[in-house]
């Protein structure tokens, strides 16, 4: 039966390539999905000169070919609940293993760092480590398989140079200024190597009383090809619980030890963050979502297409503030670990831009520079 299903599929992507090639107004979803409802009410309040795959806003057309492509296997009888990026993103895990092995060692030589300096120092090289974890991502290659497959200590001093805007310092006194009852909140980018930073960052603040609760929110579909979906975040904990070296075995199991005494949780039914709709639309678009992050002392939105959601997709100039390039949307602390995959940013220093340019014209498409920017509630 799938042989057939996946006949179907073939077919109907070739479809969907032939419209988006040519230009074809956006068409309404079909199928039983529970967003779908909301995602045709958007589609039809879009204006016709900004209604097909060239003439919308870029945010709205890759989230749109995205969502088709779900809607496509959806309508299968065999298919419907298959991750069809699942593959690659286990490979990319696989490929990232020597990684994960050198970043639990080094970590575990620094378990009994306690004082408060120390502590800094840790969270500063953890966000780093996090931040770069956001350029290992299938989307940006086309689905070719990255990983990370080298030192990824090693490559931090390096990499310095190419941090655009840094506000470490102003997230670890918005963490550390506090009793440690708090929630802080991942909106998750990608599965592999980046998540398992988000994993260890995670750990951190758990295992130094910095948190009480940490909560990732992930994808309900499969998404930019390698968002965490909720199977990846379960793959990944039981992947690390039966891994090979012992390390990560014992990370694997206190990351499901987490899960279960509730210092992790996973939010994993939330289709607002498969939609098409920017940050500043969340309040009014989607209240419950708007409450729930509300809850959390830090919110911490990974990647480059949640940085495009709260910057609207739109073309600030690049001195503007990150704070204003908001317009309104603090439900509460917030901050930004993005490495510069799309012609949009904000927060740089004047000429620093026209700088870059000069030397790459293609700078802001590489992945190759990262911002970390904070706004207070
Ligand atoms: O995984 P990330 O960091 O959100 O990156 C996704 C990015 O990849 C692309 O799909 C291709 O570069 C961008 O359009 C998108 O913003």
């Amino acid at each position: 039966e799938s042989t057939e299903d996946l006949k179907d599929v073939i077919g109907n992507i070739s479809k969907l390539k032939y419209e988006l090639q040519t230009d074809k107004k956006f068409k309404l979803l079909d199928g039983n999905d529970s967003d779908q409802e909301e995602w045709n009410s958007f589609l039809q309040s879009l204006p016709d000169t900004h209604n097909s795959y060239f003439s919308a806003v870029w945010l709205h057309a890759e989230c749109y070919m995205y969502r088709r492509v779900r809607a496509i296997f959806e309508e299968t009888a065999t298919l419907r609940d298959f991750d069809y990026f699942r593959k690659q993103k286990k490979d990319a895990f696989m490929g990232s293993l020597e990684a994960f092995i050198r970043l639990t060692e080094k970590f575990n030589e620094t378990r009994e760092a306690k004082s408060r300096m120390e502590l800094q120092g840790l969270f500063r090289q953890l966000v780093r480590l996090n931040l770069w974890g956001n350029r290992i991502d299938l989307s940006i290659s086309g689905g070719k398989i990255v990983s990370q497959d080298d030192d990824p200590f090693a490559a931090l001093a390096n990499l310095e140079g190419y941090i655009l805007a840094d506000d470490t310092n102003a997230m670890w006194e918005c963490i550390s200024m506090t009793d440690g009852n708090i929630i802080v909140d991942f909106v998750c980018d990608n599965a592999g190597y980046e998540l398992f930073t988000d994993l260890c960052l995670g750990d951190f603040l758990i295992s130094r009383n910095l948190a009480a609760k940490i909560r990732f929110h992930v994808k309900t579909i499969p998404w930019f090809v390698s968002d965490v979906t909720p199977e990846d975040f379960r793959w990944t904990l039981d992947a690390l619980k039966l891994a090979v070296k012992g390390t990560l075995r014992d990370l694997g199991s206190r990351l499901s030890n987490y899960m279960e005494t509730g210092h992790f949780e996973l939010i994993e039914d939330e289709h607002f963050w498969t939609s098409p709709y920017d940050y500043s639309q969340m309040e009014s678009v989607k209240p419950s979502v708007y409450q729930s992050l509300q809850q959390a002392h830090l919110v911490i939105f990974k990647g480059d297409l949640n940085y495009r959601k709260l910057l609207g997709d739109i073309k600030w100039d690049t001195t503007e503030t990150f704070e204003n390039a908001l317009r309104g949307f603090r439900p509460t602390n917030l901050c930004s670990l993005r490495t510069v995959k799309a012609d949009l940013v904000v927060g740089l220093e004047r000429g620093r831009a026209e700088g870059l340019t000069a030397k790459d014209p293609k700078w802001m498409e590489t992945g190759d520079y990262g911002v970390i920017q904070f706004a207070p509630k």
